[in-house]
């Protein structure tokens, strides 16, 4: 059985002359978490960005579900939440349930009122991430770690298979990452959701996630997480520190 869900193949990127890609190849696969590390300005931003169809691809290909980028349609699958989810504008006038709906507006359309099973839907997700007793208190009265599990919750109400998150622990107090992780756990554990995971923080990467990519133009690491953890300092002088390129597969 084919269970590769993403499958990134020899990617290359350059802006301008600036090459921030190379060969890079990667598979995530049905149920796994994988943690995509590396230094600022690694690449990692960039890699989401082909990844979910927003930068064009220059140089090599990425499938989803076996079919690649340009044949893919089937977004709703995929959930995002961004890295701007942190610094949302906490003056913005709108509830959870109205902030949750908004990650149904592509399927039902901008200007469709929703029926009575897409509110069921949101009411949902509000309760999976948690925010239930907050469905109708503003967006911008919530901490960072609630309105984090908000920005969840409307990445989950599509139904996706997978779910991609940039940085989401950046500005979080220390109980609400734990409870961000035990919940990232209970979605993939109970809903088989696989997991992309872009952190900063390897610690909590290397011990949360099952498997790890470590990026800094070049693919640095690619495997298992208790892998990553017994060689971490030569693959941190590789990819951090010197420039050493060795890369590591372990499956
Ligand atoms: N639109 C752009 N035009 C030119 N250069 C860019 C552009 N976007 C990013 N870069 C450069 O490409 C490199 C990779 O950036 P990218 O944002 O992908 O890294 P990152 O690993 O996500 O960084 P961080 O961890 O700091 O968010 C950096 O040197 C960055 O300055």
């Amino acid at each position: 059985m084919n269970d590769i869900i993403l499958d990134v193949q020899h990617v290359s990127y350059r802006y301008g002359n600036k090459h921030v890609l190379e060969d890079v190849s990667l598979q995530l696969h049905q149920g796994e978490m994988l943690g995509l590390v590396g230094p600022n300005g690694s690449g990692k931003s960039t890699l989401l960005k082909i990844i979910l169809g927003a930068l064009p691809m220059q140089k090599g290909n990425v499938s989803w579900f076996g079919k690649p980028l340009n044949k893919f349609g089937d977004w709703p699958r995929i959930g995002y939440v961004s890295q701007k989810a942190n610094s949302f504008n906490t003056g913005f006038p709108a509830t959870v349930f109205e902030v949750v709906m908004m990650g149904l507006t592509s399927k039902i359309g901008l200007f469709r009122r929703p029926g009575k099973r897409e509110k069921e839907r949101v009411r949902e997700a509000i309760a999976i991430v948690g925010m239930g007793e907050f469905e109708n208190r503003n967006i911008g009265r919530l901490s960072g770690g609630q309105q984090q599990r908000v920005f969840i919750a409307r990445a989950l109400v599509s139904d996706p298979d997978v779910l991609i998150l940039d940085e989401p622990t950046v500005g979080v107090d220390a109980q609400s990452e734990a409870q961000f992780y035990e919940l990232l756990k209970q979605l993939n554990e109970e809903r088989r959701i696989s997991i992309v995971l872009v952190s900063h923080d390897l610690g909590a990467v290397s011990t949360k996630m099952h498997s790890i990519a470590c990026l800094n133009r070049k693919l640095h690491f690619h495997g298992r997480a208790e892998e990553f953890e017994r060689m971490r300092p030569e693959i941190l002088l590789g990819s951090y520190g010197h420039d050493v390129h060795v890369l590591h597969h372990d499956h």
